[in-house]
């Protein structure tokens, strides 16, 4: 398990070992144990999401579960490519409206942890790209808001994604009103 850190204080890059022989590869996705030897303690997750988007450029994002239901995302790909981005959205962080952004795919093997308190987002690379997440809380309709993806210069090397119509209507950052509070 190899374990990057990375600009933003608690958005880790984790990328699991593979056992390769003539049949394929071999991975633990995840393993508690392997992560707490390693110094990294993540919260208990609760439940597991899978999406697929058959079109390359389709951007879902940026979104976020209000307290008491936020959760935290350890996000992988399952087939195909995209570009993740984790948004520090806790007021009064120092990297607050920071983003950070990388490459998953199923031949890189990577995961991002995307903590509680920070809004989280993809845009596909590829046609058909699946991506597979654990979450720390469960999905809440009521909680569950959105950030306008162009609001926060974030280079998605897109500039007419795919989008849902909840995401094309949401409300740009700096006219949003973060319900997150940084605990140092
Ligand atoms: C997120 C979610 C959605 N749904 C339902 C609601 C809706 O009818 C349908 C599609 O929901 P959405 O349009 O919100 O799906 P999507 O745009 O893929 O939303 C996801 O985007 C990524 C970036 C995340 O980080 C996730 O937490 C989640 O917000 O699925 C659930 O039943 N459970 C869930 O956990």
């Amino acid at each position: 398990m190899q374990i990057e850190e990375t600009a933003l204080s608690g958005v880790l890059v984790l990328t699991p070992a593979r056992f390769g022989d003539h049949r394929g590869f071999f991975s633990e996705s995840w393993n508690r144990r392997t992560l707490e030897e390693a110094g990294v303690a993540l919260p208990e997750f609760v439940q597991d999401n899978h999406s697929t988007s058959a079109k390359a450029g389709t951007l879902r994002g940026l979104h976020y579960q209000a307290p008491p239901h936020e959760q935290g995302k350890l996000v992988r790909c399952g087939r195909g490519a995209l570009y993740d981005v984790a948004v520090d959205a806790r007021r009064g962080s120092p990297s607050y409206g920071q983003w950070f952004g990388t490459e998953l795919s199923f031949d890189n093997g990577r995961q991002l942890w995307v903590p509680p308190g920070f809004l989280h987002g993809f845009v596909t690379l590829q046609d058909d790209t699946e991506v597979v997440y654990k979450c720390t809380g469960y999905y809440d309709r009521q909680a569950d808001g959105a950030v306008r993806w162009n609001s926060l210069g974030i280079d998605w090397g897109i500039t007419t994604p795919i989008l849902s119509d909840k995401d094309a209507a949401a409300p740009a950052f700096a006219d949003w009103s973060s319900p997150f509070e940084f605990r140092p």
